[in-house]
């Protein structure tokens, strides 16, 4: 049976993280972006992330911030990975990276012209770039950066997309299924998808989103 990875983005609130990790999720986003509805501070995700337990990943999202902003959160909030969401070119990502001593994942944003090639391109450009280089987390292009609840056209993405591809954008209990069963990706992310309001979860979205992962699991 394959076990999709389930990464729950834009944890601002201790009752969340309680929640996502009692429902079993693999990993939890905290999202350093200020533009962002669900931003936190260094200092109040250092709170948040105390109380994660051994195995579980805390995943930090950046978009566009310097490797000097970037190592400073670290130093404050113990990160497994880091989640470049922004225009971070492969240097920009492998210097942060290096500074901080974190493997990162790097966005990249579907397009309605997008092509299966284009990924592979992109993925291959990342890897040679940068040893800290984890897999590509595929989301829908908007001018918002993500964060947005927008599906991408699956389509336009191959079956088997990778061993290592992170699948997000506007997934939620309702649609999951069918993206573990059709693209079969390493991970899914979901943020809108498992709120109540911006930066504030629902517990009952949750549970039904890691539910009808762990369904589709056995069937592919
Ligand atoms: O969550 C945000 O506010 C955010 C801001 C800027 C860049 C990315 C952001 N979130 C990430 O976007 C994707 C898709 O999220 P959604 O499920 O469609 O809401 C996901 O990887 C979030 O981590």
């Amino acid at each position: 049976m394959n076990r999709t990875r389930i990464k729950i983005c834009g944890l601002t609130r201790e009752e969340d993280v309680r929640t996502v990790i009692e429902a079993g999720a693999d990993a939890l986003g905290f999202v350093f972006y200020p533009e962002s509805p669900r931003f936190v501070t260094a200092e109040k995700a250092a709170v948040l992330t105390s109380a994660v337990p051994a195995f579980v990943s805390t995943v930090g999202l950046f978009v566009n911030a310097s490797a000097g902003e970037i190592a400073e959160t670290v130093r404050k909030v113990p990160l497994s990975l880091l989640q470049f969401h922004g225009d971070e070119t492969p240097e920009a990502c492998h210097e942060a990276a290096a500074l901080a001593s974190l493997p990162f994942i790097r966005v990249f944003r579907v397009k309605p012209d997008t092509r299966s090639d284009d990924l592979i391109q992109y993925e291959q450009i990342y890897r040679n770039a940068s040893p800290f280089f984890r897999g590509l987390l595929l989301d829908a292009w908007t001018e918002a950066y993500g964060g947005a609840g927008k599906v991408f056209n699956w389509s336009l993405v191959s079956k088997g997309i990778g061993p290592r591809v992170v699948l997000s954008g506007g997934l939620s209990a309702q649609n999951v299924a069918g993206a573990v069963s059709e693209l079969r990706p390493f991970a899914v992310d979901v943020s809108s998808g498992v709120e109540a309001a911006r930066g504030i979860k629902d517990a009952g979205k949750i549970h039904a989103f890691i539910n009808a992962v762990r369904k589709a699991d056995e069937t592919v």
